[in-house]
């Protein structure tokens, strides 16, 4: 189906929980997608526990906060890979934003380094993401990571015979692009009060939810920094549009560099390049907006329904 190419109803969203200091890495997103020229508004589901002061902050930002509830999984036994990972559920309320046709799902530790606006124009029907890699010790409860087998490199170690089937390809639900629906969110939170929560908890999820639409879109979209080490020759940095900091250690406004592979160029300059952003004063919202009108295309703002300006691009001449 064709997609809506109605810019007005795109936006990227992301997810905060919590008081603590991922603020910070929602507040270096919104900045990345300026410096990335981004025209869509950055939508930000926050749990009730994160405060008045941080929402503060991202409004500021020229973020459209935006409350949610909590959403929890069956009771269950389940040791998932982290334990904070039970709160990654909520993500789910975000099928609930159909005000939106389309929207982009971005993690709060990742960073859009150029601008990905053009994978709205992907067809509607589907749910894309890029595909994940199991070579990592979080995965060392799978089968997958118990036989050396990784979808990133299917010919290293063969699928057994034994075992099945291999399993069917699996997406990082750190970015995906979506459209959200009444419907699909209804079914997804029924969904979920009789699936038995596995360690990767709302990720497995949703791949086991979307596994007949799932398309895999290029690793450039969201760069798994354990690719840099698992599978190297399937990483290009240069060609890297998406960075996801999801490594142990890598968060950037945590970095200590004491951590596995933490000490790598390639991982500091990732990780510098995430500080440049914040800390640049010019991509801060207040001082963007004031920035020369050729600078940020022809914008128009809009009142949005929270009483924040947003920037939205003025309507293609084509
Ligand atoms: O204390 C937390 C933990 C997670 N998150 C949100 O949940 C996402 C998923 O968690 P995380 O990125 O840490 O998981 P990883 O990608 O490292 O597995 C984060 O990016 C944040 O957007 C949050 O806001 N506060
Ligand atoms: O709640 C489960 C989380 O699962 C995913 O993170 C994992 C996955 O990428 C593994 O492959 C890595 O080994 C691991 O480090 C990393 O934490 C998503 O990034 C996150 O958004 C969230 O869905
Ligand atoms: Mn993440």
């Amino acid at each position: 189906m064709s997609p809506t190419n109605d810019t007005t109803k795109r936006a990227y969203v992301t997810f905060l929980a919590g008081n603590g200091d991922y603020v910070k890495g929602v507040v270096g997103l919104a900045k990345g997608l300026r410096k990335a020229e981004s025209v869509y508004p950055l939508v930000v589901a926050v749990l009730p526990d994160v405060p008045e002061e941080h929402r503060e902050i991202l409004r500021s930002q020229g973020c459209v906060v935006r409350e949610i509830e909590p959403v929890y999984p069956p009771e269950n036994q389940t040791q998932f890979a982290m334990a904070y990972y039970v709160i990654n559920y909520s993500k789910l309320r975000i099928w609930e934003f159909v005000e939106y046709a389309k929207m982009i799902y971005l993690d709060g530790d990742i960073q859009v380094l150029d601008n990905i606006d053009h994978l709205f124009d992907l067809p509607d029907g589907y749910f894309y993401a890029v595909m994940d890699c199991f070579c990592e010790k979080t995965w060392s409860s799978s089968p997958q990571y118990k036989i050396g087998y990784c979808q990133q490199r299917p010919e290293k170690v063969q699928w057994p015979v034994e075992m099945g089937s291999p399993p069917p390809l699996y997406f990082n639900a750190g970015m995906f692009v979506y459209e959200p629906d009444l419907l699909t969110y209804h079914h997804l939170l029924e969904t979920l009060q009789v699936t038995p929560p596995t360690s990767f908890a709302e990720q497995d999820f949703l791949n086991m939810f979307f596994r007949e639409i799932y398309k895999p879109i290029p690793p450039v979209y969201n760069l798994v920094l354990a690719m840099l080490w698992r599978h190297p020759e399937n990483v290009d940095l240069d060609k890297v549009k998406v960075v996801h900091y999801c490594a142990a250690g890598a968060k950037p406004w945590r970095y200590t560099g004491k951590e596995e592979n933490m000490q790598r160029d390639d991982i500091k300059l990732l990780v510098k390049k995430w500080w440049d952003i914040y800390e640049d004063e010019s991509l801060d919202y207040k001082n963007a907006m004031q920035g020369e009108p050729g600078k940020l295309g022809s914008l128009i703002s809009t009142l949005n329904e929270d009483g924040v300006f947003h920037q939205r691009s003025a309507p293609s001449a084509a």
